[in-house]
């Protein structure tokens, strides 16, 4: 098959999303061999290449229709499509689906003595940046002028460095703030990684090849959320049991051997199982309660 008819799949070559949009691909059945630094990487049992780019060039080359399917944040997306609409280019991409990776939030943040009470209080001050759309849509809505510093990175040393007032970067944990003695006053923008394709139509088989992995990533996602859980309950308390059960539309109900008032109840839940329930759930007489993983689902 020639370069051109394979499916061009963007992820993050280094950083955040790497990681996990790897092990998603490998967990999908791909085969790729992403050990040596290239740029593009071929996928062995499936006509798909894989590019590997920073994750600022992906929007703008799904949007070109330079490559067919990309793994970006949301923030790097929304904030790219915000910047194309100031210059009247093409903002044009389908969203496939939210991934389960890559959670964090775009946050303003000030210096630990700052007195901050509102968004009132950063009037006219310098705000440094790497997210300028972002930020401005913001300060726009609450109606607050203010002078965008622009950063590409090490955005959390602006004010000890004297260059801004406050700063509007991502946050996960907060650690990296409180590294640099700042704390989080507004949360702006809440995102995850999402799986985005070209508007341009693809040949036929990329498309079902498309929808085949989309099915797969849908599944896997599905798994990591469900349990299987298994337990032995009273006959007498089955009601009670079942009820307490997160998403217990359809349990199996086995007999368990030489006992006449036991049952054994397996399911699987949506729903993580917490220490609580399992505790009320011991509480009405249900033991040896298991809770597992599921690896992976199709419905
Ligand atoms: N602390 C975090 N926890 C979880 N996800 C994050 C975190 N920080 C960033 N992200 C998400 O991961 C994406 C990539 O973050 P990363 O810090 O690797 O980007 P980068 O430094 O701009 O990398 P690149 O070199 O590709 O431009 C972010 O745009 C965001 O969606
Ligand atoms: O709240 P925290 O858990 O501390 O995470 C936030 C930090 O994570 C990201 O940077 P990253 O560590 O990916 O490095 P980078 O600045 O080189 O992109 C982000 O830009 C913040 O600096
Ligand atoms: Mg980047």
């Amino acid at each position: 098959m020639s370069e051109q008819q394979r499916l061009r799949i963007a992820i993050q070559k280094s950083g955040r999303l790497s990681k996990d949009s790897q092990l998603m691909f490998k967990n999908c059945g791909m085969k790729v061999n992403l050990r040596e630094q290239r740029l593009i990487a071929h996928c062995e049992n499936m006509p798909i290449d894989i590019l590997r780019v920073r994750d600022d060039d992906i929007p703008g080359l799904i949007m070109d229709g330079v490559v067919d399917v990309g793994i970006v944040g949301e923030n790097v997306l929304e904030e790219e499509t915000l910047l194309r609409q100031s210059q009247q280019e093409n903002t044009e991409f389908k969203m496939l689906t939210r991934l389960d990776f890559g959670g964090c939030r775009l946050s303003l943040a000030v210096p630990e003595d700052f007195e901050f009470k509102g968004p009132r209080s950063l009037a006219n001050l310098r705000i440094a940046t790497t997210y300028p759309g972002l930020l401005k849509r913001y300060m726009d809505t609450q109606g607050i002028d203010y002078t965008n510093i622009m950063l590409t990175g090490s955005v959390e040393v602006a004010p000890r460095a004297g260059l801004a007032d406050a700063i509007c970067d991502l946050v996960s944990t907060g650690a990296t703030l409180e590294a640099n003695g700042l704390k989080e006053v507004e949360v702006i923008y809440r995102s995850k990684a999402t799986l985005i394709q070209s508007s341009n139509p693809l040949s036929a088989s990329n498309q079902a090849l498309l929808d085949k992995l989309l099915l797969r990533i849908q599944g896997i996602i599905q798994a990591k959320e469900s349990k299987y859980i298994m337990l032995h309950a009273p006959k007498a308390k089955l009601e009670e049991v079942i009820e307490l059960m997160p998403g217990s539309e359809r349990p199996t109900l086995l007999p368990l051997a030489g006992r006449d008032d036991l049952v054994a109840v397996h399911m699987v839940s949506t729903e993580n199982l917490f220490w609580e329930t399992m505790e009320a759930l011991k509480a009405l007489g249900a033991s040896s309660i298991l809770v597992m993983p599921i690896e992976k689902m199709m419905e």
